[in-house]
C-alpha cells in the first residue's frame, strides 16, 4: 500500500441518489487528494456534487462506492460511532449557517469540541487563534449579542481549536457581507500559512476561491479542471466555460 502525505484523500468515489426515475448520480467517480497545509477550493455549476463530495470526504454522508481516507484512517471502513469520533477529534467543519449554540457564550462554543472529547484547553493556542479571529473583547457574548460576521469567526475558531488534520468549510461566506468575507477569507489564509492548517473549501464566489492555493472545478459529478495560484478573473473564465459546456448537455 502507498503511504500518501495528503490531509484527505478519495479514490473511484461514487454517490447515487434515488432509483428509477428519480436516480441521480451525484459523485461519478472522484479521485482526489487534499495536499497538507494548503486551502483548497472546490467550484462548479449548481448541482455538480461540490456538497456531495465535501459531505462524503468529511464523513457526514455515505458513499455509494470508492474509498476516501482522512490521513491515514479509512472513512469508509468505520461504522458510525468511529466516524462520529472521528469528526470530532480530527475534522474541523464551518457552514454557511455558522451553527453555534445560542445558550453557550463565544468562548463556550469555541472550546465545545475540547469539551466534548474530553481535552484540556491549550490556552496559548487558544489566545493565538482568538487573537487572529478579532475576538478576544466578544468571548463573553452569546451568539445573539454577534455580528454574522463575529459569530463566523466564531465558527472558524471552534473548528481550528482542536488542531484538526483538516477543516472543511462548505459555503462559509455565503450569508456575510463583501467585508465580513474578505475578514473571513483572510483569516482561513493565515490559518494556513502560519499554522500550517489543511483547509477544503466549497464556494460559489470566485473572488472566495482566489485566496486558495489550489481551486477544484466539478462538473456532473467530475473533476474536470484545476487551477493552482488562481485570481478571481481566471476562475470566473473557468466558471463560465464549465456553466456554458454544463447548459449545452442538457439543450
Ligand atoms: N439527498 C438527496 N437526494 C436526492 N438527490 C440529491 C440529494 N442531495 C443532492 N442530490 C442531488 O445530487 C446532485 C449534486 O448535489 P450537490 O448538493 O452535491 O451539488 P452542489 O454542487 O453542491 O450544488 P449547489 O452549488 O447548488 O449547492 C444534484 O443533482 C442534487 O439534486
Amino acid at each position: 500500500m502507498t503511504i500518501s502525505s495528503a490531509a484527505v484523500r478519495a479514490a473511484e468515489l461514487t454517490k447515487v441518489y434515488g432509483d428509477g426515475d428519480a436516480r441521480v448520480v451525484a459523485l461519478a467517480g472522484v479521485d482526489v487528494e487534499f495536499a497538507r497545509g494548503e486551502l483548497t477550493a472546490i467550484m462548479g455549476p449548481s448541482g455538480s456534487g461540490k456538497s456531495t463530495l465535501m459531505h462524503c470526504v468529511a464523513g457526514l454522508d455515505k458513499p455509494t462506492g470508492g474509498r476516501a481516507w482522512v490521513g491515514d484512517v479509512e472513512l469508509t471502513g468505520l461504522g458510525d460511532d468511529d466516524l462520529t469520533i472521528l469528526r470530532r477529534d480530527r475534522i474541523g467543519f464551518v457552514f454557511q449557517a455558522f451553527n453555534l449554540l445560542p445558550t453557550l457564550t463565544a468562548w463556550e462554543n469555541i472550546t465545545l469540541p475540547l469539551d466534548l472529547a474530553g481535552k484540556a484547553v491549550d490556552r496559548f493556542f487558544a489566545d493565538t487563534i482568538i487573537g487572529a479571529v478579532g475576538l478576544a473583547d466578544r468571548l463573553g457574548h452569546r451568539p445573539s449579542q454577534l455580528s454574522g460576521g463575529q459569530q463566523q469567526r466564531v465558527a472558524c475558531a471552534r473548528a481550528l481549536i482542536s488542531k484538526p488534520d483538516v477543516v472543511f468549510a462548505d459555503e462559509p461566506t455565503g450569508a456575510l457581507d463583501s467585508r465580513s468575507s474578505a475578514e473571513l477569507l483572510a483569516f482561513l489564509r493565515r490559518s494556513v500559512d502560519e499554522l500550517g492548517q489543511t483547509v477544503v473549501m466549497v464556494t460559489h464566489d470566485p473572488t472566495a476561491a482566489s485566496y486558495a492555493d489550489r481551486v477544484l472545478f466539478l462538473a456532473d459529478g467530475r473533476l474536470v479542471d484545476e487551477l493552482r495560484s488562481p485570481s478571481a478573473d481566471r476562475v470566473l473564465d473557468r466558471m463560465k466555460s464549465l456553466e456554458t459546456a454544463t447548459a449545452g448537455v442538457g439543450a
